[in-house]
């Protein structure tokens, strides 16, 4: 895993493209461009120099063997195929499991943060996500679901802005039981 992320090369690359598509990088708005990119990528990759394991290293105890449901959690990641915004909300259940471990409610946020701060496509942001939670709380179930507009559908392409693409991961008791993932889903989509 790189610590760093090489900054002057992305300027470099930067600087490239802007000249590539025609235009002036010595230009007075333009100067400083190749460097804010750079920073800019540093932070909506930080995912990759992240362990997401270290996310859920706070569990608690907790009687409590039934659904927790976050719902609504912003997500905003980047399209691999094009490297533009895909955002929208991100919605995950758990059921503990029989030794009661739960994790804070904002590690749920954390997580979805480290996976989406890196080059993805919203199927693998969504099952990552329901794996981890799988291997670190060792629940009964997790249910991911994720509702997202890619703007590499919006802004260029088939410029069909307003699509939303749905996604979920059902690991667990929500695979085997039908019942526990409707109720689970109920909750989920509106
Ligand atoms: N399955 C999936 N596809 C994605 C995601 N983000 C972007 N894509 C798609 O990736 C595909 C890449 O297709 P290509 O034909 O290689 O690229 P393209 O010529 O730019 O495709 P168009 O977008 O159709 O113009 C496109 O259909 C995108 O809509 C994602 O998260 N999941
Ligand atoms: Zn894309």
């Amino acid at each position: 895993m790189e610590e760093t992320v090489d900054l002057a090369r992305i300027e470099k690359a930067v600087r490239e493209i802007l000249i590539a598509v025609g235009e002036d990088p010595d230009r007075d708005g333009l100067q400083q461009t190749p460097a804010r990119v750079a920073r800019a990528y540093a932070e909506l990759f930080a995912g990759l120099r992240v362990d997401p394991g270290q996310v859920l290293s706070t569990t608690f105890e907790a009687n409590h063997e039934e659904l927790v449901l976050v719902r609504d959690i912003d997500v905003t990641s980047l399209c691999e195929h094009h490297l533009l915004p895909f955002r929208g909300s991100a919605h995950i259940g758990y059921i503990p499991g029989p030794d009661g471990r739960i994790t804070g409610l904002s590690k749920l946020a954390r997580l979805v943060e480290v996976f989406a701060r890196r080059p993805q496509v919203q199927e693998r942001l969504t099952s990552q996500i329901a794996d981890l939670l799988m291997s670190r709380l060792a629940p009964r179930g997790v249910v991911v679901v994720l509702e997202c507009e890619h703007m590499c559908m919006a802004m260029r392409g088939i410029q069909k802005s307003g699509a939303k693409t749905i996604t979920s991961a059902v690991r667990g008791t929500f695979q085997r039981d039908a019942k526990s993932r409707a109720e689970a889903m109920s909750l989920i989509i509106r």
